[in-house]
């Protein structure tokens, strides 16, 4: 295991500042991983798929409904060892800095049966994710990121890219603009009609490729938002996504 520690933040620097120092401290195919679970992929296309979920600490993006905030941090004294991260039963921001090797090997050591890796977070794309990608896929599974196309994309060709575009974006419109057109597969949490207004604009000004799907996904299962996603769904021909492993209470 790799015991890179990145160095302490300074007082009052903006989250931002403190990944990106952090995210450099770290060597490339080298990540840290905040869970690694099998479970059934519960969004978007893929949705009832069995899979192995690698969750990557750190995210400057701030969504004020997002599920998983304990993984927007990257503190050092967070860093704990692969072991604890295995045994995890509730959601923190404790992380392991593990090679795409190490990954792999706790793949195989756990007697996970999936093949397909769904790489989430966090912001995975702060991330280098080519060299994990070349050991996973060399080993035989099939790569999927959820990524909100604020960081460039650096994964490979083969990889299934489900962008959940987060539209006052550090990156800048050419970034999404590039993941836009990268992506597979466009699924948008929503609440209300302006997030709505907002995709419409979005698609117009970061246009994605004609095969791509569209699918909305209701904002932490309130229900005004299930029916708002449905009824628009249903309208445009878009997909449905409700998040079901919520609904299932599982991981
Ligand atoms: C937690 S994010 C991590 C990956 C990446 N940062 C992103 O935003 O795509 C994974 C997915 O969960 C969605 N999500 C986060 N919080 C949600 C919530 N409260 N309700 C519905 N979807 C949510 C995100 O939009 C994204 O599609
Ligand atoms: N079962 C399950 N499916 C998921 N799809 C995307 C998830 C995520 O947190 O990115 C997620 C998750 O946390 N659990
Ligand atoms: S970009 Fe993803 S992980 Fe980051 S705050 Fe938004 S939903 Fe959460
Ligand atoms: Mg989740």
């Amino acid at each position: 295991m790799t015991t890179t520690r990145p160095e302490a933040p300074e007082q009052n620097e903006p989250l931002k500042t403190i990944l990106q120092k952090q995210v450099a401290g770290f060597a490339p195919g080298v990540y840290p991983v905040n869970e690694l679970f099998e479970t059934i992929q519960g969004e978007g296309v893929f949705t009832g798929q069995p899979a192995i979920f690698l969750r990557l600490q750190g995210c400057p993006v701030g969504c004020p409904w997002c599920d998983t905030q304990h993984t927007w941090t990257l503190q050092p004294s967070d860093q704990t060892s692969a072991g604890e991260i295995l045994v995890k039963t509730s959601a923190d921001t404790r992380y392991a800095v593990q090679s795409s090797n190490d990954i792999v090997n706790t793949f195989k050591q756990r007697g996970f049966t999936a093949k397909h890796v769904v790489i989430t977070g966090g912001e995975p794309c702060m991330y280098d994710l080519r060299p994990l990608a070349e050991v996973l896929e060399e080993a035989g599974y099939r790569l999927q990121i959820e990524t909100s196309g604020t960081f460039e994309i650096r994964t490979s060709d083969n990889t299934w890219v489900t962008v959940s575009p987060k539209l006052e974006m550090p990156g800048g419109l050419d970034v999404l603009a590039s993941a836009m057109r990268r992506a597979n597969e466009v699924k948008h949490p929503i609440a209300m009609e302006k997030h709505i207004e907002a995709l419409d604009e979005l698609l117009i000004r970061c246009p994605v490729k004609p095969e791509t799907i569209i699918a909305l996904q209701p904002i932490s299962q309130r229900p005004r938002a299930t029916e708002l996603a449905i009824k628009t769904c249903i309208a445009r021909n878009w997909r449905l996504s409700v998040q079901m492993h919520k609904y299932l209470a599982i991981e």
